[in-house]
């Protein structure tokens, strides 16, 4: 598999939200290669995966101190890799990316070790292509399933791309997975969007809306959107996430 890094740190997303597994440890896979460019994307080092040549694991948590592996990186060395990080008090394996779904195979492969040894499996995803949700869904516990605002301009037919994301949300959940969608908001995000996108996820799944880092958005019109979707959705069915661990200055 095309990996970018593995490390262990503290789930910094997903608020409080029902699946969510924000402020519990985990160790984090980071897939390289992805399909959407979403303009905020936060991870554009790793999404062209052939420029990925190497992958690196931090040698302890916060250390900032990295060892670099050359890229394919083997299914026996990153399991080994993941051990080596274990703290004990993981709540689960995140893998994300890039986008994970990707690389399908290597990732059932991942994950079905990790299950085997004892772990939960969390999968962070576009949720783009409900074909890959629906091969790895049996093997999942948690599913963080982005929602592309059309300020992400992620991909061209914006729309579809959403529609997609609902498709592969209403998978996971089918197969028992706790899963919630994240919404990536700008301050250009039109209230007449965040509607449709909760009239989608009404009775399917909770959102948590997630203002884009560096934060761009007024708190009135987070307030807003947060108050259009808890009107369609719910109150307990929307929850701010906000990316703690940059604030926290960990990875
Ligand atoms: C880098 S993506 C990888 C997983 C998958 N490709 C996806 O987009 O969901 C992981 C998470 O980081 C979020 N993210 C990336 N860049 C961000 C930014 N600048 N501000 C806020 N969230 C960001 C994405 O919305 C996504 O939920
Ligand atoms: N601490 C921490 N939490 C995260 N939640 C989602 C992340 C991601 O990049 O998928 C991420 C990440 O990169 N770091
Ligand atoms: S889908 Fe995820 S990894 Fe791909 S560009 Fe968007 S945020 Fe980045
Ligand atoms: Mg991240």
């Amino acid at each position: 598999m095309i990996l970018a890094e593995i490390f262990n740190s503290w789930q910094g997303e997903g608020g409080s939200v029902e699946g969510s597994a924000f402020g519990r440890r985990q160790i984090f896979v980071r897939f390289a290669g992805c399909d959407l460019r979403c303009i905020w994307c936060d991870s554009r080092a790793f999404i062209s995966a052939p420029s990925v040549k190497k992958w690196r694991y931090e040698v302890e948590p916060f250390t900032g101190r990295f060892e670099y592996k050359p890229n394919p990186a083997k299914l026996d060395e990153v399991v080994d890799v993941i051990l080596k990080l274990d703290t004990g008090d993981i709540h689960s394996i995140s893998y994300t990316g890039g986008e994970p779904t990707l690389q399908v195979k290597s990732l059932k492969a991942l994950m079905e070790r990790m299950k085997e040894l004892g772990f939960a499996n969390f999968l962070e995803t576009h949720g783009g292509i409900p074909e890959l949700i629906e091969e790895v869904a049996p093997l999942v516990d948690y599913a963080s399933v982005d929602i592309k605002d059309e300020t992400a301009r992620a991909t061209e037919n914006w729309r579809e791309l959403v529609l997609k994301e609902v498709e592969s949300i209403r998978i996971l959940k089918k197969a028992g997975v706790k899963t919630y969608a994240k919404l990536v908001v700008t301050k250009d995000t039109k209230e007449e969007n965040v509607k449709w996108y909760a009239e989608l996820l009404k009775g399917l799944a909770p959102l948590a809306i997630q203002p884009k880092e560096p934060i761009d958005i007024f708190q009135s019109q987070l307030m807003r959107l947060y108050n259009i979707a808890a009107k369609v959705m719910g109150r307990d069915n929307v929850g701010l996430s906000f990316q703690v661990h940059k604030y926290l200055n960990v990875l």
